[in-house]
């Protein structure tokens, strides 16, 4: 870092200035696990443009008149399934993640954390880091695969924020990462692991990706490609020929048709043809979550049981293992590129 020295006027505000931030961003999270906080979220996340494609004209109506009555209960009563004493587990964890971080990285970097919505904003913690003396800032979205509705939004809401700026930070965005090698490595020495503590041996391990309205593909949105290169990569590079593989999308929602085929018909297929034992990973998902933990590990468990499976065993996302962790020290080490000491 090269200080100037200046004399600075009596009148001058004073501002602290040549630092290097990392901001980690993730979806969001209710701040509570109750219908009232779970309301919020929902309002918010499912307002934004990029998630909801429908004219606000049409949309809104049908979102505060209709799913805001009722999906915030039965959403409440699936979050408490998995909250814990540290709150929301995508929050905990990249939180988690973000301290992790600062550790590898050290202190040519102030590494923060940020939710897309809910809390902390990403308003108020590029504010701060800028407050903090951040003059360049390198912004992550932990999404491996690029989706307008996740990567675009974030960029959006940084944007956003700094449009508000008189004196911006300079800003780098990490780009998508579904087939870079630190990534794919990371998936399969975690996902290995992971099979072979197992106590039964799967026949099957389904990769499970969040869903999108399939219009969105047809519309240019690389999401689908990018969930299909990630699952290629990863089966051959864990080299398994005992083991069969099936990517799916999960989570749908609304009445439109969503990326196919859909996690859930999968399971009850897969259970009918006599399947007895499946893993089931969710490689586009940084840290585990309500869709991981609940759906997948509970509602996905009981779909393949009730249609005649045996074994099933819902595994971790990368979370803050060390394959994780030194796969996105790599990644930011390498968009932070000639900003700090190599
Ligand atoms: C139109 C609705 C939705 C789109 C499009 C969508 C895309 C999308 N979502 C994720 C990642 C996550 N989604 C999570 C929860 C969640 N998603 C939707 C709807 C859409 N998602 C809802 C309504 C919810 C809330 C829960 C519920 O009521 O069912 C989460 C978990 C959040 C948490 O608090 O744990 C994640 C993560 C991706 C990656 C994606 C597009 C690629
Ligand atoms: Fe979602
Ligand atoms: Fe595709």
């Amino acid at each position: 870092m090269t200080w100037q020295i200046q004399t600075i006027p009596a009148d001058h505000p004073s501002v602290r200035s040549g630092g290097v931030g990392v901001l980690i961003v993730n979806l969001g999270t209710p701040d509570g696990a109750d219908a009232k906080s779970v309301k919020r979220y929902l309002g918010e996340f499912l307002s934004d443009r990029r998630v909801v494609e429908i004219p606000a004209i049409a949309w809104q109506p049908i979102l505060r008149g209709i799913i805001l009555n009722t999906r915030p209960k039965k959403s409440a009563h699936a979050y408490q399934q998995v909250w814990t004493e540290d709150g929301s587990p995508l929050a905990a964890i990249t939180k988690a993640q973000a301290e992790k971080m600062q550790a590898r990285l050290g202190e040519d970097v102030m590494v923060d954390w940020a939710m897309r919505y809910g809390n902390p904003s990403i308003p108020e913690r590029l504010t701060a880091m800028k407050d903090a003396g951040c003059e360049r800032i390198l912004l992550a979205p932990l999404y491996p695969q690029y989706c307008a509705a996740t990567t675009a939004t974030v960029v959006d809401k940084a944007g956003e924020t700094l449009s508000k700026m008189r004196w911006q930070p300079s800003l780098r965005t990490l780009p998508p990462y579904h087939d870079d090698p630190l990534y794919i490595d990371a998936l399969a020495q975690d996902l290995t692991r992971q099979l072979d503590a197992l106590d039964f041996k799967p026949e099957l391990l389904m990769l499970s990706f969040h869903g999108m309205p399939e219009r969105t593909l047809h519309l240019g949105d690389p999401y689908h490609c990018h969930c299909q290169k990630t699952a290629r990569l990863l089966e051959a590079r864990m080299n398994r020929p005992n083991l069969r593989f099936r990517t799916t999308f999960q989570s749908r929602f609304g009445r439109a048709k969503w990326l196919e085929p859909a996690t859930d018909t999968v399971l009850a297929e897969e259970g009918a043809r006599g399947t007895k034992r499946i893993a089931i990973a969710a490689p586009g998902f940084s840290a585990d979550c309500l869709e991981t933990l609940e759906e997948l590990a509970m509602q996905g468990r009981d779909q393949f049981r009730e249609a005649g499976g045996e074994h099933f065993a819902a595994l971790s996302c990368l979370n803050t293992s060390d394959a994780g962790m030194t796969m996105l020290e790599g990644l930011l080490r390498r968009e932070l590129a000639g900003w700090i000491p190599g």
